[in-house]
């Protein structure tokens, strides 16, 4: 996603199509997000925004939830080593750092992914933007693998609606 400022009249005032296309993967690929928070424009701000967002991913049950959450990429798993990450998840693993972290760094990083889908059936999500360093995210990592099934679902969630959230602010003036 190229940083594309526009004011949120801009965005208020978009036709339908173009706003799917440019908010088509702020759920990461899942335009039905930006087609379902279409009802609700116009916006006041970003945060309205966000909050549309919410609601939609709030309304969803388990079964659905765990699908969106399906949609990740894994933190430099073989998506990004083949280079087949979305624009937005290149960006911010890039600005995170995670695609040059040490070799140790990174097998630790496989090796809990690995158990972590395993457990969950889905990847482990975190909004990298704004961590610290990697070691941050490992400690998470290695700490949310002992969560509960349903416990991680939620949080995984929590996790992307902050990336949602991140995402649109690259892209609105406020
Ligand atoms: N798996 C995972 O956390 N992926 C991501 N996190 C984030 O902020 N961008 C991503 O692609």
């Amino acid at each position: 996603m190229d940083p594309l400022f526009m004011n949120i009249d801009e965005v208020n005032k978009l036709p339908s199509h173009q706003f799917i296309k440019i908010f088509g993967n702020i759920v990461e690929h899942y335009p039905a997000a930006a087609i379902d928070i279409l009802k609700n424009r116009p916006f006041r701000d970003v945060g309205d925004i966000s909050d549309a967002v919410n609601s939609y991913l709030d309304s969803f049950n388990e079964h659905d939830m765990t699908k969106i959450v399906q949609l990740y990429p894994d933190l430099a798993g073989k998506i990004a080593d083949l280079d087949k990450l979305s624009p937005e998840s290149t960006y911010e693993q890039i600005s995170a750092g995670i695609f040059y972290i040490s070799a140790n760094s990174k097998r630790r990083l496989i090796c809990m992914n690995k158990q972590y889908r395993a457990k969950f059936g889905f990847p482990y999500i975190i909004c990298v933007l704004g961590k610290k360093n990697t070691s941050e995210i490992l400690d998470d990592m290695e700490s949310r693998l002992r969560n509960g099934n349903e416990e991680e679902l939620y949080t995984a969630i929590d996790e992307v609606k902050k990336i949602c959230r991140l995402r649109l602010l690259r892209l609105i003036k406020q």
